[in-house]
């Protein structure tokens, strides 16, 4: 599944927030969208999934147009947002299946994909526990796992792991990189870290609405002349 981004610009009022900014991923596989605070990650994010209503520019999914095709192009799209989205008193396996039904999914149908993700992500024994007994890690991979239900091929994820200690953060990482080679999955992972992000991964650089860099890692560099992406980062934005 390919997600095309065209000449997107957007503004709060007078503020510009993003400006002409044009990409296209490559199905199955990982890119990272990294940005420093206040970048215009989170924007674009509201543009893919149509929280925030697109004022220039055009968003293709399959090469179907999202404003035209909404609910399509939406049913590919699985989301992980920045702020937790749980329901502490419910357990996991519960929060999967109130999420199953807002999809459409019959109980049976929930109950086999939700066991399924659980597993993938090792937390099927933990299926019957209240969600406030896991720690930050854990539910973060159950939003992921929720996220995936309805079998999206597009997974975009909003600085997942924000709050999140060094460990499970890279556990995080780790889990979403091994679903886009296992899969095949899509995934754009939206950071300000640059420990998140490896030299060989698709990279696209956003800074103050514009995006600065856009490939792989070891080309963007050649391309800079800096030895790493630690080092693009900081040349290109100050941040890192
Ligand atoms: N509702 C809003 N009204 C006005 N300005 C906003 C609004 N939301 C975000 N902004 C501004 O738009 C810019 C981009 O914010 P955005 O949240 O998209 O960046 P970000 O890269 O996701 O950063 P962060 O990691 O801090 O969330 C920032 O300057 C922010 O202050």
């Amino acid at each position: 599944m390919t997600i095309e981004a065209r000449n997107i610009s957007f503004r709060y009022g007078d503020k510009p927030v993003l400006q002409e900014v044009s990409f296209a991923l490559t199905s199955g596989c990982f890119h990272a969208l990294l940005g420093p605070n206040g970048a215009g990650k989170s924007t674009l994010f509201g543009l893919l999934t149509r929280l925030l209503a697109l004022q220039q520019g055009e968003l293709l999914l399959a090469r179907q147009s999202l404003k035209k095709q909404p609910s399509r192009a939406m049913r590919q799209i699985g989301v992980v947002f920045q702020q937790n989205a749980l329901d502490l008193d419910l357990t996991v396996r519960q929060n999967l299946q109130y999420h199953a039904a807002l999809h459409g999914l019959s109980r049976k149908e929930a109950r086999v994909r939700g066991d399924r993700e659980l597993a993938r992500f090792e937390l099927l024994e933990r299926a019957n526990e209240p969600v406030r007994k896991l720690n930050g890690g854990h539910r973060r991979r159950v939003e992921i796992a929720r996220a995936l239900l309805h079998e999206p091929s597009l997974l975009l994820l909003d600085e997942p792991t924000v709050g999140l200690d060094v460990a499970s953060r890279r556990g995080l990482n780790e889990h979403v990189r091994a679903l886009c080679d296992e899969v095949g999955l899509t995934a754009l992972w939206a950071t300000h870290l640059i420990e998140e992000v490896r030299q060989d991964d698709r990279v696209l650089i956003l800074h103050e609405g514009k995006l600065l860099a856009d490939g792989v890692g070891h080309d963007i560099c050649k391309t800079k002349g800096t030895r790493d992406l630690a080092e693009t980062f900081h040349t290109l934005t100050g941040a890192g």
